[in-house]
């Protein structure tokens, strides 16, 4: 079963409600929420996604939703840590093509930007998607992996 994560500040609090009470994981997924799990409007996005993103460089979850009220800083703090591919997304097409072509684990979204809807559609393509994992896909990955080890320390 695939392990996933989801974080959010207060910018991304409501969404991050709405996708854990409409998110149908019977038999597919396990679900851990790394909060906040209260509304603090002074709360910081480096904080409530930092946990998740060591959560997926660590390996203990698989996959990762973060949310902040635009997508955009939570994407910036997830892709400092090791492993972590992280992107901000806002149409289903990149949400599987992320993870099928570059592996994309962390899914970035903006609580402020967002229909309910569309994000519903946006993360069932992104946890259905598999990365292709070889040929040019793999190659591409190998030097983004090359790059990470060149400057980013663990
Ligand atoms: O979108 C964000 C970072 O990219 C944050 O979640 C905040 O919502 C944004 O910075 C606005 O901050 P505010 O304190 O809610 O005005």
């Amino acid at each position: 079963m695939l392990k996933i994560g989801i974080a959010a500040d207060h910018g991304g609090f409501e969404l991050k409600k709405l996708i854990t009470s409409n998110l149908d994981i019977t038999n597919k997924y396990t679900i851990q929420d790394f909060g906040a799990d209260a509304l603090d409007n002074n709360d910081d996005y480096p904080d409530r996604i930092l946990p998740l993103a060591e959560a997926v460089s660590a390996g203990t979850v698989d996959k990762g939703i973060a949310i902040c009220g635009s997508g955009v800083g939570a994407s910036i703090i997830a892709n400092k840590l090791p492993g972590v591919r992280a992107a901000l997304i806002t149409e289903t097409y990149s949400a599987h093509q992320g993870v099928e072509h570059d592996d994309m684990n962390v899914l970035c979204l903006g609580g402020r930007v967002i229909g309910s809807a569309l994000v519903m559609e946006i993360i069932n393509a992104f946890l259905g998607a598999s990365y292709i994992g070889e040929g040019r896909f793999e190659r591409r990955l190998q030097k983004l992996i090359q790059t990470e080890e060149k400057y980013l320390k663990k």
